[in-house]
């Protein structure tokens, strides 16, 4: 039988981090080396020997955490938003200098969420309106979600490739974020609800009808298999992974 995969785990007090100690603890191919959140002695991960680190903290620190797991030889799985065009192009450069590491990038780690995004990229090209709602619950600090985010410019590329003008809007008098956020010529609006988790709702709308693209994570469990799937892939594929599709073959 193989060695098991050495695990260190950073944000491991808060909702996922939490929640992905346990998921990596119960695992029998991966062992659970190191703990670490805000305060505690990051390089205690490197000294437990973590062969891949899993990252669920904070869009202000991440970029740091990423920085520290390629300096110290670990591979990286990032579940943490706030990733632009331009973090994960400085992401490759780092790894152009260490090309035996892998780092995973996903926006939303829940096989279904993953599916509903590559639905909403398929159909986008046959609708003339598109538009992103996300829910979640009012503990999270960013908005709109790092999976709306990428819905919409994902939805905004099918648009441009297939030669779309921009959605019909006659708005012309509104209150500041009543249409919500600009992401590449999509609308996305954010709702924070006490009772959410995670949930996203795609609509596309035409000529006499409407497709509604809707998930929900009811549990922060509904993570765990695609967090699995990322740190037991990613030490044979370098270089940077961004989303969880090449994994899921899609
Ligand atoms: N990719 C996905 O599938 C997915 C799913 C859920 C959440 N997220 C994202 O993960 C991130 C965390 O979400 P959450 O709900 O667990 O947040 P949270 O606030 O519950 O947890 C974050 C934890 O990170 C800790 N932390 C902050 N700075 C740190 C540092 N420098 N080193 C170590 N730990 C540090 C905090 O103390 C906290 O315990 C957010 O960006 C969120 O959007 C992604
Ligand atoms: O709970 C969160 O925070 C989530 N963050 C990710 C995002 O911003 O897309 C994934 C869904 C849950």
């Amino acid at each position: 039988m193989s060695e098991p995969i050495r695990v260190g785990v950073l944000g491991a007090r808060g909702r996922m981090g939490a929640q992905v100690c346990k998921a990596v603890d119960a695992a029998g191919d991966l062992e659970l080396v190191a703990m670490v959140d805000a305060g505690d002695w990051l390089f205690s991960v490197a000294d437990a020997g973590a062969q891949v680190l899993v990252d669920f903290t904070h869009p202000d620190v991440v970029m740091d955490n990423v920085r520290f797991a390629v300096d110290q030889g670990m591979h990286a799985v990032v579940g943490t938003t706030g990733f632009t065009p331009d973090r994960l192009d400085t992401v490759r450069t780092w790894l152009a200098d260490a090309p035996q590491l892998g780092v995973l990038i996903a926006p939303n780690f829940g096989i279904g969420a993953v599916l509903s995004m590559r639905f909403a990229q398929m159909a986008a090209r046959f609708y003339e309106s598109a538009e992103v709602i996300e829910l979640h619950h009012p503990g999270k600090v960013d908005a709109p979600s790092g999976t709306a985010v990428h819905t919409a410019q994902l939805i905004a590329a099918a648009r441009a490739e297939a030669g779309l003008a921009p959605p019909p809007d006659a708005t012309s008098q509104s209150l500041d974020g009543a249409r919500g956020a600009d992401v590449d010529g999509v609308r996305v609006h954010a709702v924070r609800l006490a009772g959410m988790v995670a949930h996203q709702e795609i609509l596309l709308g035409t000529e006499g009808e409407t497709l509604s693209i809707r998930h929900d994570s009811l549990n922060r469990s509904s993570f765990m298999p695609g967090v699995l799937l990322a740190v037991r892939a990613i030490r044979s594929r370098p270089g940077l992974t961004v989303g969880l599709d090449p994994l899921l073959d899609l």
